[in-house]
């Protein structure tokens, strides 16, 4: 087994730089560099030499087997953080025989290897590491902290008991079985299948906490629609002037709204074009404000009509309120915070739904197995085999431990593993 190291903080300058190494031969790289090994997981400030002599004085911890991240020997390197030394550390690291580069996701591979993780937890750090919201971090944080593991775990015991009580109806064939166990046997299998539907229905929520809301912005030409997009996104995004149709294009900018992950969408004046740049630009308005999560429907004054048709919960309001009767002035700031509290309001609706299930994946192995537990139960009505619906319950089981990586892992790891960076 090689031992691996990488820069576990972001590149560039900064305080503080971490260089992570994990493997056996760890500890003895350590020694070299820096004299006697402190305790395990007190930080201890030593001074490190490499081949070509002082590298930098730095703060280095050991982490143990089994008790690390990658349940390795680890060791960390609290360099300054500077480019030039961090890369005489990693150069100098990179001649000792038994080391190498770590590749993308290496030390997480590990840690699941060695089950320190399980596969959703890997799941959920990938999205920790990347969450730039509060909503997608506490939803992040869920899953990493192996909540789904649990979920799973107690599942897969209600259906071990399951499949336990059949097999002894089976082995006890011929003799009198003592007590009649369908009916134990329907309510487990039942309950889970509810619970599994539940929970794999939460999908759809979590990847739009995942991937970020869509808002379109819509209204006629003038309405103060790319002015409302700067104000929200507290920065000239897009550019405004007062000659209608300055929005020729789609323009994007992806936003905190309030702890929710948002990419507005500022569209073209929604208007008869007048040449065939802007009809393009109209129609591509009209397909995203189609598409979006949400739309803000701006009117010029209360008795306009909206220029797109409101659904579910649009948000539609008259804009300029320092010059009409209105709701909101992007130039005074009056409406502004009660405007983003009905939007996020609407959007923290859409997102309560959001459970453990955050990707495509877990939810296919949860919705298998309901299926299955979903034949299961039919064939106990019909009493169509007893030994058979054990097989589903089996079947179900196995669909349960893809979720956390007992069974099948290896294609869905180099997915994963390829959005992780060097270092993680
Ligand atoms: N008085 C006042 N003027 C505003 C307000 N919001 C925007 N404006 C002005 O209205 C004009 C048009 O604003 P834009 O934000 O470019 O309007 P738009 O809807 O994006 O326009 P198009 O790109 O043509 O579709 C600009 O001169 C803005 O300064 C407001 O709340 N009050």
């Amino acid at each position: 087994m090689d031992t691996i190291f990488a820069l576990a903080s972001a590149r560039g300058r900064s305080g503080v730089a971490v260089v992570r190494l994990s493997g056996p031969q760890a500890f003895s790289a350590l020694e070299q560099m820096a004299g006697r090994l402190p305790a395990p997981r007190r930080a201890s400030l030593r001074t490190l030499l490499g081949a070509q002599g002082i590298l930098d004085k730095a703060l280095v911890l050991t982490f143990p087997e089994p008790d690390s991240f990658t349940g390795e020997d680890v060791v960390e390197l609290h360099l300054h953080g500077s480019v030039a030394v961090v890369d005489a550390v990693l150069r100098d690291l990179g001649r000792r025989s038994g080391l190498r580069l770590a590749e993308a996701g290496e030390f997480t591979r590990r840690a699941l290897e060695n089950e320190r993780l399980d596969l959703s937890q890997v799941e959920g750090l990938s999205d920790l590491i990347e969450a730039e919201t509060e909503a997608q971090r506490k939803q992040a944080f869920r899953v990493f902290s192996g909540a789904l593991g649990a979920r799973a775990q107690s599942w897969r015991e209600r259906l071990i008991r399951a499949a336990a009580l059949l097999e002894a109806t089976i082995d006890f064939a011929d003799e009198d079985v003592p007590v009649d166990v369908i009916p134990e046997v329907t309510v487990l299998i039942e309950s889970v299948q509810r619970e599994l539907i539940e929970e794999a229905s939460g999908l759809k929520a979590a990847e739009r906490v995942r991937e970020g809301f869509e808002i379109a912005i819509v209204g006629p030409p003038n309405v103060g629609k790319s002015t409302l997009l700067n104000t929200l996104a507290g920065r000239e995004a897009a550019i405004t002037s007062s000659i209608a149709g300055t929005t020729r294009d789609v323009i994007e900018v992806r936003m905190n709204l309030s702890g929710l992950p948002v990419t507005l969408v500022d569209t073209a004046g929604l208007r008869e074009a007048q040449d065939e740049i802007e009809a393009m630009g109209v129609d591509r308005a009209r397909r995203r404000a189609d598409a979006a999560d949400l739309r803000v429907i701006l009117k010029a004054s209360a008795e306009d009509a909206p220029a797109v048709q409101p659904r579910d919960e649009d948000v539609v309001v008259v804009s300029k309120s320092d010059l009409v009767p209105g709701d909101f002035s992007a130039l005074t700031g009056a409406g502004i915070n009660q405007l983003i509290e009905r939007i996020t309001s609407v959007l923290e609706g859409r997102s309560a739904g959001a459970g453990l299930i955050i990707r495509e994946r877990q939810a296919r192995a949860v919705v298998n197995a309901a299926t299955s537990l979903g034949i299961a139960r039919d064939r106990l009505m019909t009493s169509d085999g007893v030994d058979l619906t054990a097989e589903d319950l089996r079947y179900a089981i196995g669909s349960l431990d893809s979720l956390v990586g007992r069974v099948d892992v290896e294609h869905v790891l180099d997915e994963i593993f390829s959005s992780f960076c060097i270092g993680k």
